[in-house]
């Protein structure tokens, strides 16, 4: 067998488009433009891209984008500072502090800090305890990302059995908790798991977000499965050439899944369509309009 590539980045074109029209239809209707404020601290070169990519989205989709670009040696307070202050912005629907932060900055106590209802990250554990008990709130892009693309393949996923590769608070735990909404049977799986590709063998549905290049191999997936890769490594060739990898070795495994997600073009897009939609949902509850 070998597997349909699934497009995220076709999906998310067409998702931008579609925000895009809803944008200029809340600020027709309510004079209201969906802001996005985006808070980078350091010089990481990939959180640069994503954020590079994010106010790129934010403009296509026809969002305002408000940035603070922050040297790596800022102060905890004075980004706590930056958060109250977007906190009382009414122009400011959503606000997203760029991951990982430097380590004298407690992450925890930012993300915290942020209004439930302008976390369009859905990292706050107001909008985490939402999505476990099934209340409506902000759910992370990247989750959120990958089960659009999972429903386009596999709308209905009752019965089915999905596994998730990682714990995380960001990735591994949401995607679980948006599975077992859609009905499936959910494995989350991780470092400690006994016989790890005996258990990936099993899923229906395997999401790889471990952040270990291309770990997840062709006999760890069952015939047909569709396999959805969060990771997003950067690796040096044997030829010495850096190079964007998974978490799954994408060629062998597409000899055997029935859908699979590639790096890049896969998640990554729709993690940023993704903050677009959550902005733009927000947005539209500010205005007390309906989607
Ligand atoms: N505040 C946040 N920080 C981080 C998040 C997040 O969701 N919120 N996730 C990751 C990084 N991330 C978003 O910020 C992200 C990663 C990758 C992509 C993406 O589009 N990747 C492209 C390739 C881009 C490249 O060339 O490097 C792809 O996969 O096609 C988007 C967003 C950690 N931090």
């Amino acid at each position: 067998m070998v597997a349909s590539v699934i497009d995220g980045k076709k999906i998310a074109n067409e998702l931008h488009v579609e925000i895009r029209a809803k944008a200029d239809a809340l600020a027709a209707s309510h004079g209201v433009v969906p802001g996005l404020a985006v808070v980078l601290v350091g010089e990481d070169p990939a959180s640069a891209v994503y954020v590079r990519n994010k106010v790129k989205a934010t403009a296509e989709c026809g969002l305002k984008s408000f940035e603070f670009k922050l040297p790596a040696e800022t102060s905890e307070a004075e980004v706590l500072g930056i958060v109250e202050r977007l906190n009382k912005d009414p122009d400011v629907h959503g606000i997203l502090v760029q991951l990982p932060l430097p380590k004298h900055i407690d992450s925890d106590k930012v993300l915290g800090l942020i209004d439930p209802d302008k976390d369009v990250d859905g990292f706050h554990p107001l909008n985490a305890g939402r999505l476990s008990v099934g209340l409506p709130g902000f759910v992370p892009c990247t989750p959120r990302g990958s089960a659009i693309l999972i429903e386009k393949v596999q709308p209905d996923l009752s019965g089915l059995h999905a596994v998730v590769i990682g714990r995380s608070n960001i990735v591994g735990k949401p995607m679980a908790q948006l599975l077992l909404q859609k009905n499936a049977t959910v494995t989350i799986a991780h470092s400690r798991t006994k016989d790890l590709p005996a258990v990936c063998r099993t899923a229906d549905i395997l999401v790889a977000a471990v952040g270990r290049p291309e770990m997840v191999k062709a006999d760890w997936v069952k015939p047909g499965a569709i396999v959805i890769d969060v990771g997003i490594n950067r690796i040096t060739t044997p030829e010495g050439k850096g190079k964007l990898v998974g978490d799954v070795a994408y060629a062998e495994c597409a000899e055997v899944a029935g859908a699979i997600t590639p790096v890049p073009g896969g998640v990554g897009p729709m993690t940023i369509a993704c903050l677009m939609l959550n902005t733009l949902d927000s947005a539209y509850r500010a205005a007390g309009a309906t989607v």
